[in-house]
């Protein structure tokens, strides 16, 4: 039956030697017997290959049937910093040779330049979300060597490294570039040009040269990527105070709620949507506790991700029994990241007003902080709208700050 199926033309992959490395032995004739023909034998075969029970299906099976992701699993697949090496192509070298046909035998020298080596940019891109798919190494493609008969060699492609918008590109700590817009690039590192074929060398003083270069080398160089949120207004609080409530209360964002601290452990961000048509993005990160610029939980490292942010939305848990020393607590692990950056445009939230205690504590801390609070409870739903219309006012008051209209966040 193999020697059957070996005639049929079919797809290296169902060559009879490979089918046999599939078949175990004495199933071979069970196995096509009850097939028709031996290509459809042979694609049961396959989809008996990739559908059956080994563990790897299993696996997979088990994939399928779950829903979203976990957000300890999310948290593998969210990668904000790489340390990534770009070694651009080289170039291709130039050719030696002489032009020779019948009856013309000394026809001068004819050998192409070779290509330029192919550059590596960096380049955002809206649909790429982490730095999870970047490799440690990029390397661009060599140009190709030159030929006879004045053939210049092909330049290398060059090689794209595909990052999310508000990746910042460092070199040695120092930022470089910072890519915020889709499609903006950045050639990181320079292919190396070709090499020059005997045919550059022809001159009148030597008619035959016999000299050609060989391509150079292709730059090469070590950058960090570190990726930023990109978003108007971040939400900081303390563990458990309701942010990623909030988020899902106030925007499209699904992120996971619990009743532990450090449930979210990267950034999310929901776009809250206006009727006129006007977005603005809002962007949970995970809690913040006392001492959190000396590591303490989940340290400030990521606060990175509210840098661009152009307004804070301080939200306080007001079932604790002093929502007001979260508040000092929260600027002050602000400013030891960035000093100013708790000045930013801000929104006081005091959340769970739902419960019972909060009416009272909400006096105590309106007496206790001059700026404008709101009273939300995420879980109800209680008083968004106030949230909501207070988060457009700071986004117009930005956006006529700008002048220009764009309303993109960009690094200040
Ligand atoms: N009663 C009440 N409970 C709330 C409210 N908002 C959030 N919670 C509860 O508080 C707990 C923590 O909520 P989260 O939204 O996960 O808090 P978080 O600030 O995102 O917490 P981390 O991600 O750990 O920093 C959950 O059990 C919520 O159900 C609220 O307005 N009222
Ligand atoms: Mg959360």
């Amino acid at each position: 039956m193999l020697a059957t199926l070996s005639r049929v033309k079919t797809p290296r992959w169902l060559s009879p030697d490979i089918l046999s490395g599939y078949i175990p032995r004495g199933n071979e004739l069970s196995l096509f017997s009850r097939s028709s023909s031996p290509v459809s034998a042979a694609w049961r075969l396959r989809v008996r290959d990739v559908s059956t029970s080994s563990s790897l299906c299993a696996k997979v099976r088990g994939n399928q049937k779950k829903g979203e992701l976990s957000e300890k699993k999310l948290t593998r697949h969210f990668v904000d910093q790489r340390r990534v090496k770009l070694v651009a192509g080289s170039g291709g070298k130039g050719a030696c040779c002489f032009h020779s046909e019948p009856r013309k035998e000394w026809g001068g020298p004819d050998g192409g330049n070779g290509g330029d080596g192919g550059s590596v940019i960096i380049k955002a891109d809206r649909f790429v979300k982490s730095l999870a798919q970047i490799i440690p190494i990029y390397k661009g493609e060599d140009g190709q060597s030159g030929g006879s008969k004045n053939c210049y060699g092909r330049n290398g492609s060059p090689t794209y490294v595909c990052v999310p918008l508000g990746t910042a590109v460092k070199e040695e700590g120092k930022t470089i570039v910072d890519l915020s817009e889709h499609g903006q690039e950045y050639l990181a590192a320079f292919g190396g040009a070709g090499g020059k074929g005997n045919r550059f060398f022809l001159s009148n003083e030597n008619r035959a040269p016999m000299t050609a270069t060989s391509g150079m080398l292709g730059e090469e160089r070590v950058l960090q990527l570190e990726l930023r949120t990109m978003a108007h207004a971040g939400l900081v609080g303390f563990p458990n105070a309701g942010k990623s409530s909030l988020l899902r209360a106030i925007s499209n964002a699904r992120p996971a709620v619990a009743a532990y601290p450090f449930t979210t452990l990267n950034p999310h961000v929901g776009i809250v949507n206006y009727r006129d048509h006007e977005q603005v993005a809002v962007a949970d990160i995970p809690g913040i506790i006392r001492g959190a610029h000396l590591n303490r939980g989940l340290g400030i490292s990521f606060l990175r991700h509210i840098e661009r942010c152009r307004f804070i939305l301080f939200v306080l848990d007001l079932s604790t029994p002093e929502p007001w020393t979260q508040l000092q607590h929260l600027r002050y692990e602000l400013d030891q990241y960035e000093p100013g950056l708790s000045q930013r445009p801000q929104a006081i939230i005091a959340n769970k007003m739902d419960l019972p205690e909060a009416q009272e504590k909400l006096e105590t801390l309106r007496s206790q902080v001059i700026e404008r609070i709101i009273p939300v409870s995420a879980l109800t739903g209680q008083n968004t709208e106030e949230l909501i219309l207070h988060l457009r006012e700071l986004y117009d008051g930005y956006r006529q700050g700008q002048g220009s209209g764009k309303g993109k966040p960009t690094r200040s």
